[in-house]
């Protein structure tokens, strides 16, 4: 059932897309339980696409509580090719400021409680993941900014997100630590995202929406939701046109990614080998290899 090629996730601040037409809510059941809430179906400029808001739209879930292996399969189910993910992202550097865009190719794993990977129960998988971020959708997203030309918005082209665990925001020992890294941002929900849509074979790229300094800055106040949202209030329409501009791109000429093959060379266990329950719990990712 191919009911939309491009997925949207909506994280803090993007909970519904507002230039969305004959828009359909769907209650999506997977393998792997409910996603964060149902997902949005509808057209984007004639172009279907699926969006989910990351936290639910009331905000209820916490960055550890999500249903992250949910969220990518059900987009899987209804036949995302292409995963947009916006996020709200503290900046690392001082270039880049708050409202800035980043569209980042590098995370680095501080979680420490999340389930990140569809295998296990008897199939055993590694997927290639030194490039987490699918340039081309990655390209197609930044010229989209770049584009627009909108004001008092800078476009950083590739950078480092630290996805931690939080919920508590970094200390400032830890917010130094990852500066020292050269990271670029941190946000709390990317990385298994990220992990999960390249074993689902989906092209996945972040919108990294800088809201704050965090901790580290000595001329700006520590984070805090407040701060977060405000900034986000100010830039969730530039986000909007942001994903309107990537889908109108997309639909017109939809790149090819290494994310679609990403499952070829990845399962080291013979599928003849698997029991019948694990082929059918994961079977929408392993039918082209079956
Ligand atoms: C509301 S501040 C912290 C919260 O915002 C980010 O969420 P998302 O990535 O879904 O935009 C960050 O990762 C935290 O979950
Ligand atoms: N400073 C920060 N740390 C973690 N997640 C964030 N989301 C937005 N700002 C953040």
């Amino acid at each position: 059932m191919t009911e939309a090629q491009i997925g949207i996730i909506g994280g803090s601040g993007l909970y519904k897309m507002d230039a969305l037409k004959d828009v359909e809510e769907v209650k999506v059941d997977t393998p792997f339980g409910s996603p964060s809430d149902a997902i949005i179906l509808g057209t984007l400029d004639g172009i279907r696409v699926a969006f989910l808001a990351r936290h639910g739209r009331n905000h209820t879930l916490l960055p550890s509580e999500l249903p992250f292996r949910a969220n990518i399969y059900a987009m899987k189910q209804l036949g995302v090719e292409y995963l947009i993910s916006a996020s709200a992202v503290g900046s690392l550097k001082e270039e880049a400021k708050p409202l800035d865009m980043v569209v980042p190719d590098q995370f680095i794993d501080r979680t420490k409680n999340r389930v990140s990977t569809f295998f296990g129960e008897g199939i055993v998988a590694h997927i290639a993941f030194g490039d987490p971020v699918c340039h081309n959708l990655a390209g197609v997203l930044a010229d989209a900014i770049a584009c627009l030309n909108l004001p008092d918005v800078t476009l950083h082209r590739g950078g480092t997100y630290v996805c931690m665990e939080g919920p508590a925001f970094s200390t400032k020992a830890e917010s130094n630590l990852y500066r020292s890294w050269g990271a670029t941002v941190i946000g709390m929900t990317n990385l298994p995202e990220a992990k999960l849509a390249r074993e689902a074979e989906i092209a996945y790229a972040t919108l990294a929406l800088v809201t704050d300094y965090d901790c580290w800055h000595p001329d700006h106040d520590s984070v805090t939701v407040e701060m977060v949202v405000n900034n986000l209030q100010r830039n969730a329409v530039n986000a909007q046109k942001v994903i309107q501009e990537t889908v109108r791109r997309l639909s017109d000429n939809p790149p090819p990614s290494v994310a679609h093959s990403a499952l070829k060379y990845a399962i080291l266990t013979p599928l003849d080998k698997v029991s019948t329950a694990t082929k059918e719990k994961l079977g929408l990712l392993l039918k082209k290899y079956i």
